[in-house]
């Protein structure tokens, strides 16, 4: 294993005033502050009932959202939290709903092709086969690209996502709740697909979901969040076979393992 990690957080927190209810009004939530190392082709997983911060924490990885502290780097390079465009080349994110964050009326090839017009100095012709390739890497094929939106199933759908947030050949892909919307054999599908593609491509991924069963055969190592904070982490196998948190152990135990 390569002894600098790829992707590197260093204590990244997020403070929100709490506005969801007039009861709570003022009240401060803290998310953070969350470390850990990725390196090259790894898994990590953060897990955590909803409200717990994961997604929060998502966005902030993929520089979606700004943090109120904390540092990322990417190898030996630190991140600056406004290059939005080093974001969109490295960090990219796939979300829960594929088929609602594409754009109706917009054929897909169009959809694949914005990322490239604003982010490469590609010509037309290589943009053609970028996307070309993006849609048989996902198991798609070219002449989808001339599709709508809602010619497409739900699992082409997640595909399509997958195609979108790969074509800029990033080095970390974060997946926010992308899997628990399918059905069984659709999730297995793609679980496989987001494997081979990190096998072949050597991804790295974040692995952001409420299921703590979803995550054990994609991850490397698990984060487990509770209230904003980190209540356990460890590799996958250390947690699900010695949890230490009593959070972890109930979370585990409603598995019906
Ligand atoms: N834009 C925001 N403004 C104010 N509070 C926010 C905002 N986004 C999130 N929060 C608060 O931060 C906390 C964590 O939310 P977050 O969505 O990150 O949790 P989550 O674990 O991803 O939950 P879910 O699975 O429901 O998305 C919640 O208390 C939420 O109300």
């Amino acid at each position: 294993m390569e002894s600098i990690p790829l992707f590197s957080v260093r204590e990244i927190k997020k403070i929100y005033k709490d506005k969801s209810n007039w009861f709570k009004k003022g009240r401060v939530v803290e998310i953070g502050p969350v470390s850990f190392d990725l390196h090259r082709g790894e898994t990590l997983a953060i897990v955590g009932e909803a409200g717990s911060g994961k997604s929060t924490v998502g966005r902030l990885l993929a520089g979606a959202e700004l943090p109120d502290g904390g540092k990322l780097y990417l190898g030996d390079d630190e991140i600056n939290w406004n290059d939005s465009k080093f974001f969109c080349q490295n960090i990219r994110m796939i979300f829960q709903d594929s088929q609602k964050s594409l754009n109706p009326t917009v054929r897909i090839g169009d959809q694949l092709e914005q990322p490239l017009l604003f982010n490469t100095r590609l010509n037309k012709e290589q943009r053609l086969e970028r996307i070309n390739n993006a849609l048989r890497k996902v198991g798609l094929l070219p002449e989808h690209a001339g599709y709508y939106p809602h010619m497409f199933s739900g699992g082409q759908a997640q595909r399509i996502g997958i195609a979108r947030a790969l074509i800029l050949d990033p080095q970390v892909v974060i997946i926010d709740e992308a899997l628990a919307p399918l059905d069984p054999s659709l999730r297995a599908q793609v679980i496989n697909l987001l494997l081979e593609l990190q096998e072949t491509l050597q991804l790295t991924y974040v692995l952001i979901s409420h299921q703590i069963s979803l995550v054990r055969y994609l991850s490397d190592r698990i984060m487990i969040m509770d209230q904003g904070k980190i209540i356990e982490a460890g590799t996958i196998d250390d947690v699900f076979e010695t949890p230490k948190h009593p959070k972890t152990q109930k979370l585990l135990k409603s598995l019906d393992m």
